[in-house]
């Protein structure tokens, strides 16, 4: 057979969000894809009940999932989020709405979403998923991958190209560091989170008011929930780290969040809250940039291995399904010319990926600096009377991003000319 007839092979390194999905759309562009994961199958692992991450799924990730058809499936097991419930210090409760009746946001779970996209990749015969190998090595003159075995072993393996859907400590990323004139930033905040979780009601009911994005904006401290299938609410608590070691003892954390959750704590449970909070940890939050994505056409990063936000836009995974959208429409530009497809993949994506990490970055500032439940209430009411007001040339920063598919950097450039005539 000759070389061009040869299926073009890829290894996806990360089997993660960004790489299921990705494996799923070189599977539809008839590619060999070896995808290495070194964790284990999540798949085969117990799920714990009350342990269950979730995240927010906005259009660009929707449309993402739909072009490999794979959004009915996800959104399915998915819960809307019409607007935000935002929870005063007295317990008051205020809903905002995002907008339309068709502008949601989803809550989706992320172990199911993993799965069901691994799944989906599986379904294949060109694509197989090998799980507990962890990349060690790449070569990117011979296109030779140095795998590790959980059991020690090493792999080697010898691919077209090398995509680096590894996270935010992406081995791939280290390795094009090392052979081309790469710039990288990276930036730990000061704040870390934690998640904990808000059970059904007595009578398995949810807790909370179901469709909403509950927020408990305390300046320095935030905390936000969404609603699980299960009828629970998982909680991610945001604070400095000075503060999280500040709480040592059960008094400690019941005074804290008496003054500042205090409607939360009955839905939670004092005790559950106690055991759960103590037998956590709280986890950095990173912010990196860096750029080129691509070696030649022999590798590219994508998802949160090339642009780890702070998580307070709510757009890493969809930031990082938008990447795969974004690289397979140049795939079909270019005619699966990889090179050619890759220089453009770092042209054009650089500046809207740097542009949603400072986004995130900025909200984060913002929330943590200016942000109490009655302003966050103020300038989104200011926000969703002006798109009222003037529908087709205000949209809200938010809504833009979380709503259209517009650039991310052109959306802060339309912001910046809304902010010039407010
Ligand atoms: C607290 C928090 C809340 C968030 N909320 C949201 C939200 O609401 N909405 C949203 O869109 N995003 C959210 N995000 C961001 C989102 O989680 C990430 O953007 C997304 O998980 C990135 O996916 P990824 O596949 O690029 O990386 P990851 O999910 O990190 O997956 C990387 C995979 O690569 C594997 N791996 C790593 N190194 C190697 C190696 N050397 N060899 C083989 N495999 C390797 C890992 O095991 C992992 O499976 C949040 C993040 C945080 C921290
Ligand atoms: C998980 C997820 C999905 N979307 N968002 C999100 C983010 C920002 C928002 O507003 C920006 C702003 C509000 C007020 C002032 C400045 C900026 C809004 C909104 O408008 O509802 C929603 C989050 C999220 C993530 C972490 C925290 Cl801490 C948080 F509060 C929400």
């Amino acid at each position: 057979m000759s070389e061009e007839m040869r299926k073009k092979r890829v290894a996806v390194i990360g089997g993660g969000l960004v790489g299921a999905l990705n494996a799923c759309y070189f599977s539809r562009r008839k590619y060999k894809v070896d995808v290495y994961e070194m964790r284990s199958d999540i798949r085969k692992v117990e799920v714990v009940r009350g342990r269950s991450i979730n995240l927010a799924l906005s259009v660009r990730g929707r449309e993402a999932l739909k072009m490999v058809e794979m959004e009915e499936e996800v959104i399915n097991k998915g819960i809307r989020m019409y607007s935000r419930m935002i929870h005063d210090r007295d317990g008051t409760l205020r809903i905002i709405p995002y907008g339309r009746k068709d502008q949601y946001i989803m809550s989706v779970d992320r172990r199911h979403l993993n799965e069901v996209l691994l799944t989906a990749a599986e379904k294949n015969p060109d694509i197989t998923v090998h799980f507990e190998h962890k990349l060690v090595n790449c070569d990117f003159n011979t296109g030779e991958i140095v795998l590790k075995r959980s059991d020690g072993t090493i792999v080697k393996d010898v691919v077209d190209a090398i995509i680096g859907c590894d996270g935010a400590f992406s081995a791939v990323r280290n390795q094009i560091m090392k052979n081309t004139l790469f710039n990288y930033q990276q930036e730990y905040i000061p704040h870390g989170y934690m998640e904990l979780n808000m059970p059904p009601t007595a009578s398995d009911e949810f807790a909370m008011a179901i469709n909403h994005l509950h927020i408990w904006a305390r300046n320095e401290y935030m905390m936000i929930a969404l609603p699980n299938q299960d009828k629970s609410f998982t909680l991610t608590l945001f604070m400095p780290f000075n503060i999280f070691d500040s709480i040592k003892t059960e008094d400690d954390l019941m005074n804290f969040f008496h003054k500042n959750f205090q409607d939360s704590i009955p839905l939670i449970g004092e005790k559950e809250l106690k055991q759960m909070f103590f037998k956590s940890k709280a986890f950095p939050l990173i912010s990196i940039k860096c750029s080129p994505y691509h070696i030649g056409n022999k590798a590219l990063i994508m998802g949160d291995a090339a642009h780890a936000s702070v998580p307070f836009y709510g757009q890493g995974m969809n930031c990082g399904f938008e990447d795969c959208l974004v690289l397979n429409d140049l795939l079909d530009k270019h005619r699966d010319d990889i090179g050619a497809a890759f220089e453009e993949y770092t042209k054009v994506r650089t500046i809207d990926a740097q542009a949603i990490c400072d986004l995130s970055m900025y909200n984060y500032i913002e929330m943590r600096q200016s942000v109490n439940s009655c302003l966050f209430l103020l300038r989104k009411k200011v926000d969703n009377f002006l798109s009222w007001l003037f529908p087709r040339n205000w949209i809200p920063l938010y809504a833009m991003v979380a709503f259209t598919r517009t650039r991310y950097h052109e959306c802060i450039l339309k912001r910046q000319w809304q902010d010039k005539v407010r």
